[in-house]
């Protein structure tokens, strides 16, 4: 668990929108309401790279989430490559190749690599259909258990195997979940779902929050209640 000595830093803000203007004008609507943003598959692929280094100049922190897969050698030097962009958190999938020679590339320097474990969009019967004989619930906590002996530093799963994969990492790993929505908010495709104080409560370091917050009327109010929420 980290030390978190600014609340607002329990939040992660997914910028999913369509290109980086869009992004930027985001970030200023929700100015000092937001600390720290995602940046993934959808910005990344439309220039977003490139706000990396802008926004952690502007002293914000990035989580750049582009779950990386692959062959063990194209894993450790697309990580290389990214670490000059300073982003705080990079996602790879929780595969053990993928998952050491993410720490191979990361070096020794401050960028924290996440695993993601079985994604939150996944109940069940979607984890059974990708071939996954495990419950959910004992796939995460295999792979939570990978993680930790391959050197990772933080664990993305839902907030409802949070209890569970704190018991497998330790104190000092991170607990990073997304499939966060407000009492009454839509699920849209989240099937793992749990409310930013429930998560706070089943011991969290940090939510990440998308569709709630980049689609409302007032995205920095959402947000601002969302930290309210964690304190
Ligand atoms: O790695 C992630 O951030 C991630 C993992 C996961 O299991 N589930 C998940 O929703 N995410 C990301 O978290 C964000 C959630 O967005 P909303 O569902 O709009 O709040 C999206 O950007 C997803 O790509």
């Amino acid at each position: 668990m980290s030390t978190i000595t600014d609340p607002r830093d329990r939040l992660i803000v997914a910028l999913d929108v369509a290109t980086v203007s869009e992004a930027e004008s985001l970030v200023e609507r929700i100015g000092d309401a937001a600390t720290f943003y995602k940046i993934g598959y959808r910005l990344a692929y439309a220039g977003g790279l490139a706000l990396v280094p802008r926004l952690a100049a502007a002293g914000l922190k990035v989580f750049l989430d582009l779950k990386l897969h692959d062959i063990g050698n194209t894993v450790e030097e697309g990580v290389r490559a990214l670490v000059d962009l300073g982003p705080t958190f990079l996602t790879v999938h929780a595969y053990p190749q993928t998952m050491r020679a993410a720490v191979r590339g990361r070096g020794a320097g401050d960028l924290r690599i996440l695993a993601v474990t079985v994604l939150t969009s996944y109940d069940e019967a979607d984890a059974r259909e990708a071939g996954y004989a495990l419950p959910v619930s004992e796939l995460v906590a295999q792979r939570s258990r990978q993680a930790a002996e391959a050197g990772i530093d933080g664990i993305v799963c839902s907030a409802v195997e949070a209890a569970s994969v704190r018991s497998v990492i330790g104190p000092e790993r991170l607990i990073v979940t997304p499939g966060i929505r407000p009492a009454g908010s839509a699920l849209g495709d989240q099937k793992r779902v749990m409310t930013p104080g429930a998560a706070r409560r089943a011991g969290i370091d940090h939510v990440v929050v998308g569709r709630p917050i980049t689609g409302a009327a007032d995205p920095a109010a959402v947000a601002r209640a969302i930290v309210a929420e964690m304190a």
